[in-house]
């Protein structure tokens, strides 16, 4: 499979620390990698090098072949109009005093896509699960499984190809959680959305990614299909991290 999204040797040290050691990642179109790791591991620090939020002190991050590099807004915009993220707590993701319309709407303005956004929104909503009329309330007016829904289709709105998000139902308690990963899973499959998901949640993992990429101290330590990395880990990171969760076949069942 061809790679859409594709890193490169990615280093990032922070003074002395090296969060992140020569990693490459590639993700297809529509594919669907989880990145795992014990804390401290890198995982969000990989998330963000994708994100063109922050630069690496070696190694490329491209779509399609194409470099990015963070910068000014004008000169991602071809890139954040392809991958989007979805926030971690959706509480704090969305302006107060922004009716709900204007927020799913915001990255349509703000990335020049051209079209009826009114339109957009009502359908992205839908998309989501919400009723249409859900543009003229406010945020607080949802619960946070809803605001979760309004974050996946703010995200969605100007129909990238990649969705990149750390932690993206961490937030959400385990029924809704479900809900969300459900919908993550569905709207990947209909649009043929790409997902590259950090999550410490090896159940969401499991439910959700096809791939899974192992990270200790900076490093892919391990990766493969889901399946075959959590049936027989092979690496000890792996299996420590799926020994700490006891529960697994419950969450996902
Ligand atoms: N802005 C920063 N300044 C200094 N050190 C940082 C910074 N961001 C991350 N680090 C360090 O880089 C390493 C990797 O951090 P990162 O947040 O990527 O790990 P993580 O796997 O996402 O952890 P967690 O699961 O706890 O969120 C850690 O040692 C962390 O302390």
């Amino acid at each position: 499979m061809s790679a859409l999204l594709e890193a490169t040797g990615l280093t990032r040290r922070y003074g002395h620390v090296t969060a992140l050691d020569d990693v490459s990642v590639h993700l297809a179109a529509g594919e669907r990698v989880a990145v795992v790791g014990e804390s401290g591991s890198g995982k969000s620090t990989l998330a963000r090098l994708l994100l063109a939020l922050d630069t690496p002190d070696a190694g490329t991050v491209a779509l399609d072949g194409r470099p990015v590099r963070p910068g000014s807004a004008r000169s991602t915009r071809w890139f954040r109009r392809r991958v989007q993220t979805v926030p971690q707590d959706p509480g704090r993701s969305f302006n107060p005093r922004m009716r709900v319309g204007d927020a799913v709407a915001e990255p349509l303005a703000c990335l020049r896509v051209h079209g009826d956004h009114s339109a957009r929104v009502a359908e992205l909503l839908v998309a989501v699960g919400l009723e249409p009329d859900a543009a003229r309330r406010w945020p607080h007016e949802f619960s946070g499984g809803q605001r979760q829904r309004l974050a996946i289709a703010r995200a969605l709105a100007p129909r990238p190809d990649v969705l990149v998000a750390d932690e993206p139902v961490s937030a959400l308690d385990v029924v809704v959680r479900l809900q969300v990963v459900e919908l993550l899973a569905q709207l990947s499959a209909a649009e043929g959305l790409a997902l590259l998901v950090v999550s410490h949640d090896l159940g969401v993992v499991q439910h959700l990614c096809d791939r899974v990429l192992v990270l200790d101290a900076g490093r892919v330590v391990e990766q493969g299909p889901v399946g075959e990395v959590f049936g027989a880990p092979a690496h000890p990171v792996t299996a420590r991290l799926l020994d700490a969760v006891p529960t697994l076949a419950a969450v996902v069942s």
